[in-house]
């Protein structure tokens, strides 16, 4: 486990979750070695709007020839100024890196892969990834669900979640709400702990224990007692106090992307005291020997240069050389020492059940998120009253083809803004995609099970509100009074529930892709703008566009459903010319006359168009 912290004794934590394999004896317990790790990124200097290929490109060294070795039973404590590169170090060892990585990474003498560490280990992210409307019971129970085994039974999962909350301390806001930025629930500290326990649930040997502490030293006197029941655990805090330092079996100090010193935490001092460092009296040895002064460069220069002496010291001693011949041992001659892995002990639950408590999951998020339903029913109703005042009932004259003309554009553009409205504003929908990165990457669903149940669970709302929209706006009584009958109503809500799926699963993509709502926002609207500008054939017949821009309406599902509501509006309309006209030429005494000159293909291509919109609508499910 890897705890991390930005302020005093506020962290956040990673776990290692090895398993020992055999009797607990220490050298049955399991051991991570690091070899000669390097670690490089690229950053991009300069403007933005240079691009990726013309900005000036940076190589930056966040690691050098880190060599270090982790073993069961042992709580190790990564310390060091802010920087000095803990969390590169814990994102190597759990294969989550972008940059340039060399040297060996290895468990039990075997490579590590992303797929070997998410089948041996739990991993506490930096931040608190939680649902803001469930309560804390209820994101464990959940958690539950996808973590243990699909066989676990109700009363397993009940008790082991029991069993986490009393454990964290968690007991007297276990039935409250995690909260968010608009409504407060429980603090900081406790979602931190939920964070964790959501991890610990995989442990099935974690005791009972009454305490109901809340504090840091609490929580990592838990971790100690994991570790020492034979498990990695590997933490990264901030300045802890000495209460909390006394509880590290190992200590990896690291400053500027190297080890100054590995090994045991009470050999600490005196190993810097030996080697000419004493620590003075009152001064907090961690910040004594390896924090780097950067408020002018003189300072800066000084407290680096002694810095890379005790890293060179570091190097050339022998608590280092002990450590490298242990690693070499177990890496690079590894047939002296076979181990083995017991990978079953994390055993995941299966598609439906995670499948199902996705579902679950999600529908009680909606259910109890209300601004998301009210948008949904007053979205649609703001639109179609607009349209009623200002459209009223549509005639059969020459001017009601304009009327309708718009009420189609409308008809296809309103449910994909309405979607667009629904999910961006929604706090919800981030919440719902950090969880989803969350458990993705700890490998607890795919992406396809995921989508197929947010798909579902959002069909109702969705049903409800085309409903709504159609039913208001389509007939005589209530709306405007399109084409009477009942097949080409059906045919309409068709359209226009199946534009509102499209519409959302689009935003939730761009919102999956573009982490900013603004932007993300901005996207949607010009994606939908620009699509029905140039394939709704609305605005602008589609045989007079540039031939480009012809062939770029295909790709959109805007040309088809214009075209499926033209014909479902216009074949067979009678239109009449009357003094009502006021002038207007007569030029077109049917529907079919206006179809044949702006749509000649629509009638025609009626069930082509219809299978291309209902296909659409599933490809777009199944991505
Ligand atoms: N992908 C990356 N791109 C650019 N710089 C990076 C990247 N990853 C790490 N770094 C840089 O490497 C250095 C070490 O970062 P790291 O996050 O590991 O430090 P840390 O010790 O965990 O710091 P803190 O305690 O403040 O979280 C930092 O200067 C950071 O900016």
């Amino acid at each position: 486990m890897i705890l991390k912290t930005n302020s005093r004794n506020k962290f956040t934590t990673r776990m290692l979750n090895c398993t020992a394999v055999g009797t607990k004896q220490d050298d049955d317990f399991p051991c991570l070695n690091l070899l000669g790790v390097n670690y490089d990124v690229k950053e991009y200097v300069g403007p933005w709007y240079k691009g990726a290929c013309f900005r000036y490109r940076r190589h930056k060294k966040v690691l050098r020839d880190v060599t270090v070795q982790f073993k069961g039973g042992e709580l190790t404590a990564l310390l060091g100024n802010s920087g000095s590169g803990k969390t590169s170090l814990l994102d190597i060892i759990a294969c989550r890196t972008s940059g340039k990585l060399t040297g060996k990474v290895y468990y039990q003498n075997q490579e590590m892969t992303s797929t070997l560490f998410q089948s041996i280990s739990a991993y506490v992210i930096q931040a608190d990834r939680l649902l803001a409307t469930l309560s804390v019971r209820e994101t464990l129970t959940y958690a539950a669900y996808l973590r243990l085994p699909g066989r676990s039974s109700k009363q397993e999962i009940k008790d082991q979640v029991q069993r986490v909350i009393i454990d964290m301390g968690l007991r007297q806001v276990s039935d409250s709400r995690i909260g968010g930025l608009i409504t407060r629930g429980i603090s900081g500290g406790e979602k931190r702990r939920v964070t964790i326990a959501i991890q610990l649930l995989q442990d099935p040997n974690e005791p009972t224990s009454g305490l109901d502490s809340h504090t840091a030293h609490y929580l990592v006197s838990k971790l100690a007692e994991i570790a020492h029941r034979g498990k990695i655990v590997i933490l990264t805090i901030h300045q802890p106090r000495s209460d909390i330092f006394d509880l590290f079996d190992q200590i990896g100090l690291m400053s500027v992307g190297e080890m100054a010193y590995f090994g045991k935490a009470g050999n600490l001092v005196s190993y810097f005291t030996n080697l000419g460092y004493p620590c003075p009296k009152y001064a907090n040895p961690l910040d004594h020997y390896i924090s780097v002064d950067r408020r002018n460069y003189e300072q800066q220069h000084n407290t680096l240069f002694r810095v890379h002496k005790l890293i060179d010291s570091y190097l050339d001693s022998q608590v280092c050389k002990a450590i490298r011949n242990d690693v070499i041992e177990e890496t690079i001659k590894p047939s002296r020492k076979k181990r083995s892995i017991n990978k079953n002990m994390i055993e995941t639950t299966s598609v439906f059940r995670a499948f199902f408590t996705l579902y679950r999951r999600l529908c009680v998020n909606l259910w109890r998120d209300r601004h998301n339903w009210l948008a949904r029913i007053y979205c649609p109703l703001f639109y179609v009253a607009v349209n009623v005042l200002y459209l009223q009932q549509i005639k059969d004259d020459q001017q009601s083809i304009q009327n309708r003309i718009g009420l189609i554009y409308n008809s296809i553009t309103v449910p994909f803004f309405g979607a667009i409205i629904v999910v961006i504003p929604s706090s919800k929908i981030p919440s719902i995609r950090d969880v989803f990165y969350r458990e993705r990457r700890d490998g607890l669903y795919s992406v396809t099970t995921f989508l197929i149940a947010y798909m579902l669970h959002v069909l109702p709302v969705q049903i409800f509100s085309s409903v709504l929209f159609s039913v208001t706006l389509y007939c005589n009584d209530s709306g405007v009074g399109m084409y009477n009958d009942i097949g080409r109503f059906g045919i309409y809500f068709g359209i226009v529930i199946s534009i509102m799926f499209i519409g959302e699963i689009t935003t939730m993509a761009i919102m999956g892709a573009v982490h900013n709502p603004g932007i993300a926002n901005t996207m949607s609207s010009l994606f939908v703008s620009a699509s029905v500008l140039v394939s709704s054939g609305l605005l602008r017949s589609l045989p007079n566009m540039l031939e480009g821009l012809q062939w770029l309406s295909y790709i959109t599902v805007f040309r088809y459903s214009s075209q499926i509501l033209a014909a479902n509006e216009f074949n067979k309309l009678n239109l009449t010319c009357t003094s009502s006209d006021k002038g207007t030429p007569c030029q077109y005494p049917s529907g079919d006359a206006f179809l044949a000159d702006f749509f000649p293909y629509a009638v025609g291509d009626l069930k082509i168009n219809i299978g291309i919109v209902v296909n659409s609508d599933t490809r777009q499910n199944v991505k």
